[in-house]
């Protein structure tokens, strides 16, 4: 990673792309890390990351060495913190915004200046360097920023570059998917333990499962729906298990919670005025 950079946000998101970018040797020294008021949450990450943080420096010395300036706080917190940002930016750095809802016009215009801004929307997953990032371009952008977009996030997963309008749809299908796969686990676990099984062999047997099933994924060609047909005999078990899920509207289910994130991230950028 040639990229220097300094997140504004020091929380849980932040901390995934850190690790990720860690984890695939992106030195330390490229990265930044500054927050609101928290000063043991950056004393926790230059300990365990030894990355630069702002209590011990101005944050006009970390803007200055970074090329790119990765948003990195809740959308509620948007506002306030580009108010205080704007003053310590050259008009060239590139900013990348990876909070729900917010457009990147809305950021340019709170911002009031020409820096190119590019939305990304990645998932906590980058931990492992497994996160799919929709990446879009917003204001001020060109490809060389999408490039460099692309080249930070592809270092803690897959990117997909869409349209800023799909942000929204993107948002509430990766950026909050890890959470439905981490219910469905849980479902699967309370279920197996409520019909008898001990919970430490539930939670082996159903992490391995979707472990398993998330491999198959990755390393065939084969679409999900082979692979069901192949696990499923005709009068067998699974094609049991499976009519109860239709049943019960599995689908429609996964169709509203997608729809749901999208609207409630719809709601965050019209809450941003
Ligand atoms: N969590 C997830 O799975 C994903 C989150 N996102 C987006 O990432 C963003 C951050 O989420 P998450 O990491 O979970 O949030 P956290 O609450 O964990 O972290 C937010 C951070 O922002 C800091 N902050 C707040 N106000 C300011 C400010 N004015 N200036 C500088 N820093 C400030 C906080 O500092 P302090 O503690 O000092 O207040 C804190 O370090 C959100 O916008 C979310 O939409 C995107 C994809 C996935
Ligand atoms: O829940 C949220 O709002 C954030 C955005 C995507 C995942 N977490």
């Amino acid at each position: 990673m040639k990229h220097t950079m300094t997140f504004i946000g020091a929380g849980n998101m932040a901390e995934a792309i850190i690790t990720g970018l860690l984890n695939t040797g992106c030195p330390k020294e490229r990265i930044f890390v500054t927050n609101k008021s928290n000063n043991e949450r950056l004393i926790y990450m230059n300990n365990n990351y030894g990355i630069g943080v702002n209590y011990d420096r101005q944050l006009q010395e970390l803007i200055d060495q970074s090329e790119v300036v990765i948003l990195a706080m809740k959308p509620k917190d948007l506002f306030a913190a580009l108010d205080h940002l704007k003053s310590h930016l050259k008009s060239d750095q590139l900013i990348i915004s990876v909070l729900a809802g917010a457009s990147s016009k809305q950021i340019s215009e709170c911002l009031g200046t020409k820096n190119p801004i590019i939305r990304a929307m990645p998932n906590t997953s980058a931990t492992v360097g497994q996160s799919a990032t929709g990446i879009a371009r917003g204001v001020n952008a060109d490809d060389s920023h999408v490039r460099i977009a692309e080249e930070i996030f592809s270092a803690i997963g897959t990117t997909t570059v869409v349209d800023e309008d799909d942000l929204h749809l993107v948002t509430g299908l990766a950026g909050s998917g890890p959470a439905y796969i981490y219910r469905i686990v849980e479902s699967l676990e309370q279920a197996a333990v409520s019909l008898g099984l001990k919970e430490e062999a539930a939670k082996a047997l159903v992490r391995q499962v979707i472990i398993g099933a998330a491999e198959m994924l990755k390393n065939s060609d084969v679409d999900p729906g082979e692979l069901r047909r192949k696990v499923t005999s005709p009068g067998g078990t699974t094609a049991a298990g499976l009519r109860a899920l239709e049943n019960h509207q599995l689908p429609k289910a996964l169709l509203e919670a997608v729809k749901e994130a999208t609207i409630r991230s719809q709601e965050l950028e019209k809450q941003q005025y």
